[in-house]
């Protein structure tokens, strides 16, 4: 059987999708709807296959019933065309197979060798996506080695966390590298694939207004936010024996600060970004047990009101109430460079906090002179807000004068871009834009190995402070901002978190 090619996948390979944990929560929740999205618009390329792996005895067309379910309950009734789904269902297969057990994959091998022809005789890329716990990235990747299906157009896709600290990390990232090279492995950070992180680099550096004051010259600090309403749902386990810290801080938080505090590459590639932001890892200030006690906050919520709704305390969630997991952290972070010297960057992150908002915020200083000594109203030194999410967008905050016969009033106004009245087009799920960068081969937005483990070696001094220290994470009511010390770490500094209006 030949299969045409659509005119907007034209270009890009047919792709045998192989999806390890086919059946969990990230493959039905997120990546099968971002295909999904892909299929709607026609750039998935023709011939592809999404081949879903895991223990549980199901056949195609079972594998095919769940893909089904999972679009109807996660893709949004206008997004919803019948005929995109069953062009998507057509394409998935679900193969029973343990990762830990050496038998049965030359079922996967007999699969992906036996497959229709491609128009063309187009070689078929492989993908494997690690949506599998990390314990079984090592032993997966051994196997498909072993099985003799990884070829040289090959590419392997892990979910975070890579590790648990810095040699658990790079115990996993030696066993994957076992069996592709590192131009094979795309890690997935999905905060990069956020539109509004990555219009976070056009911004930077397609204008030229910015780039003159983006330094310790001009800019007094950094306020970096991600903060969420959601608790850890069925996640428990797993989070458990993470915390906020590991969660997203290793990860986010710090791909978020490396953006914001990069210097221009000379050209968008797939290892020139990639570079910069390790130069900025590497120029973290690492941290002494002194930096951890006073440069760090961990914090978790105990019961409290979230969105009108009464939610239980952390330790009631997961049940165990002997746990000293933190569920917020703040941190206070220094780039040690020309750039940066000086200027600090305040990270804070939480669960079942007040709202859902991530957002960057870079303070500039006070002009160097009063000009309007005599004048009447509030001045605030000038900020720059990028909303990353919900409702994306910038905020330029700036003082104006009142219009007015009398004297001089100064008033804060904001110049504001919106996403949603600016832009017609939908911002994609940041999967959507990820998992077409693996079909394209292009990496730029995959966190390198010496990323990653560049971000533990920074982390990993606060990890063990933490564990030595015998302080329990101070507590916050859940629907608040977080405790109290996490504003008293900026006070100290004379400054104060810029709460956007909700
Ligand atoms: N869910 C999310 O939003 C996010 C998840 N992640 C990461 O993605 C990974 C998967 O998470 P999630 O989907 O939530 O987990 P789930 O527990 O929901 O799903 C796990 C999947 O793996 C399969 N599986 C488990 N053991 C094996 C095995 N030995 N061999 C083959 N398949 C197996 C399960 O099926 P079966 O039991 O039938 O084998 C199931 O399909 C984790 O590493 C997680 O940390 C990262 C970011 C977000
Ligand atoms: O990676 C993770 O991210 C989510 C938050 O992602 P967002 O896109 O909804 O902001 C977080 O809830 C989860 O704990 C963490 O593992």
């Amino acid at each position: 059987m030949t299969l045409p090619a659509t005119e907007l996948s034209a270009g890009l390979p047919p792709c045998d999708f192989t999806v390890f944990g086919g059946t969990g929560d990230l493959a039905l929740r997120k990546l099968l709807p971002a295909l999904y999205q892909r299929e709607l618009e026609g750039q998935l390329p023709a011939g592809t296959r999404i081949i879903g792996v895991s223990r549980t005895e199901l056949d195609d067309d079972g594998y095919r019933h769940a893909v089904r379910e999972a679009l109807h309950t996660h893709v949004t009734a206008d997004e919803l065309d019948e005929d995109a789904v069953r062009r998507l269902v057509d394409r998935v297969r679900h193969l029973t197979l343990d990762s830990r057990d050496p038998e049965g994959w030359h079922l996967l091998h007999d699969l992906l060798k036996d497959r229709p022809q491609v128009e063309g005789g187009e070689e078929v890329v492989r993908v494997f996506y690690l949506a599998i716990a990390p314990a079984l990235f090592g032993p997966t990747c051994e196997r498909l080695g072993a099985a003799g299906v990884v070829e040289d157009s090959s590419r392997v896709v892990m979910e975070k966390p890579i590790g648990t600290d810095l040699e658990s990390a790079r115990a996993v990232n030696d066993a994957v590298g076992r069996v592709f090279c590192e131009q094979q492995i795309f890690r997935i950070d999905h905060y990069l694939g956020k539109e509004s992180v990555q219009n976070l680099l056009v911004t930077r550096f397609a204008n030229t207004f910015l780039e003159p004051l983006w330094n310790s010259r001009w800019v007094d600090h950094v306020q970096i936010t991600v903060s969420e309403t959601l608790g850890v749902g069925d996640r428990g386990g797993y989070y458990d024996t993470s915390g906020a810290l590991r969660d997203m801080v290793q990860n986010h938080l710090l791909q978020l600060l490396c953006l914001v505090a990069m210097e221009p590459p000379t050209y968008v590639g797939r290892e020139t970004v990639r570079d910069e932001k390790l130069k900025v890892l590497q120029a973290l200030k690492p941290m002494s047990p002194e930096d951890v006690d006073r440069s760090t906050v961990r914090g978790r919520y105990t019961a409290g009101l979230v969105d009108g709704a009464a939610v239980p305390s952390y330790t009631d969630d997961i049940g165990h109430p002997g746990s000293s997991t933190e569920t917020f952290v703040a941190v206070r972070a220094e780039v040690q460079n020309w750039r940066w010297a000086g200027v600090p960057f305040y990270l804070r992150t939480g669960k079942r906090m007040d709202r859902r908002m991530s957002e960057i915020v870079v303070v500039f200083k006070e002009p160097p002179h009063a000009m309007f000594p005599h004048s009447e109203g509030v001045t605030s030194p000038n900020r720059l807000h990028i909303q990353v999410q919900p409702d994306e967008g910038m905020r330029l905050h700036m003082t104006a004068k009142e219009p007015g016969p009398g004297g001089i009033r100064l008033r804060p106004v904001s110049l504001d871009l919106s996403y949603a009245t600016t832009f017609t087009q939908r911002s994609p799920d940041a999967y959507e834009r990820l998992l077409m960068d693996v079909i394209r081969g292009n990496p730029t937005l995959f966190m390198r190995r010496d990323e990653v483990e560049a971000a533990w070696t920074w982390v990993e001094p606060i990890l063990r402070r933490w564990q030595a220290a015998p302080d329990r994470p101070k507590r916050y009511p859940a629907g608040t901002s977080g405790p109290t010390a996490a504003a008293t770490l900026l006070e100290r500094d004379g400054r104060h978190w810029q709460e956007s209006e909700a």
